[in-house]
């Protein structure tokens, strides 16, 4: 049994908080980076450019990358053995959130109740996930999800008989319909299988796959790159000015279903896919 004291927690939280609101990964860098000097578009090409600039502007530290900053996204990996000690580990959680947006001078988008709608005023509370995974560490994954693509993701709980090409269409048509709203290129994380909720959950947690690593089952990383190819093809281009670059990267997570249903999950993300990670 090992101990790990929540104010850890806390603090690489806050940073996490920080660090992926003004630094974005360097697979989201390299794909933007890609597409711009292939876009054949030159409205598009100049708008991917601009995007590139932003991101060196946000780099300087002074500018977040966007002005919508997040609802925070915390998942716990929690291994078996450990022991967390000194305090609740969800007040740990929210303590992080709430110094990292204050600390980083980050927009606090959360309001306590979702029609009475008065801000929380710290951008708490986080949404938490928690799995218990063997071993004796403690994984932290932070992303920042805007709300403007989270608004444009879709579930639907298709039959079985859909099949794989049902499940493509649904895909591609979710991205269709957002069109420009979800500022493109976008990230597609999609949830095949499991329960209502389940399916949800892995269209999250597809988003923080890294662009480069491909599917390890070869007929769904195949379906990855058809589904890229087809949302390119839709022709809705950086910031919905026309182009070929729709989406940057599209990310499929699968579970065991019933016999009777197919449940399809579409999680949208736009080109700042802000996440980052930390093992206690
Ligand atoms: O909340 C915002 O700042 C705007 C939102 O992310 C949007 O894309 O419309």
């Amino acid at each position: 049994m090992r101990s790990v004291d929540v104010k850890e927690i806390a603090d690489a939280v806050a940073e996490m908080a920080r660090e992926s609101n003004y630094f974005l990964g360097e697979d989201v860098k390299c794909a933007i980076q890609k597409r711009a000097q292939e876009e054949p578009w030159p409205v598009a090409k100049s708008v991917l450019e601009k995007i590139e600039e932003n991101i060196g502007i946000a780099e300087e530290g002074v500018f977040p990358l966007c002005q919508d900053t997040g609802l925070a996204c915390v998942f716990l990996e929690i291994g078996q053995d450990v022991h967390l000690t000194g305090g609740f580990v969800e007040d740990a959680v929210n303590e992080g959130v709430r110094r990292g947006y204050r600390d980083g001078y980050l927009r606090r988008s959360v309001v306590r109740d979702p029609l009475r709608r008065i801000n929380t005023g710290d951008n708490t509370p986080a949404h938490i996930h928690y799995e218990i995974v063997p071993g004796e560490q403690v994984k932290i994954t932070f992303a920042a999800k805007g709300f403007g693509s989270e608004n444009m993701s879709r579930i639907k709980m298709l039959p079985p008989s859909a099949g794989a090409e049902g499940v493509m269409d649904f895909i591609v048509k979710t991205c269709e319909e957002a069109g420009a709203n979800p500022c493109p290129p976008i990230v597609v994380g999609v949830g095949i299988g499991g329960t209502f909720d389940k399916a949800a959950l892995m269209a999250k947690e597809a988003l923080l796959i890294p662009f480069d690593r491909p599917n390890p089952d070869a007929f769904y990383a195949e379906m990855e790159e058809k589904l890229l190819r087809r949302i390119n093809d839709l022709g809705i281009g950086p910031q919905g000015f026309g182009g070929e670059t729709t989406a940057l990267s599209v990310k499929i997570k699968t579970a065991p279903t019933h016999i009777a249903g197919l449940p399809v999950a579409v999680n949208i993300n736009c080109h700042v896919s802000r996440h980052a990670e930390r093992t206690l």
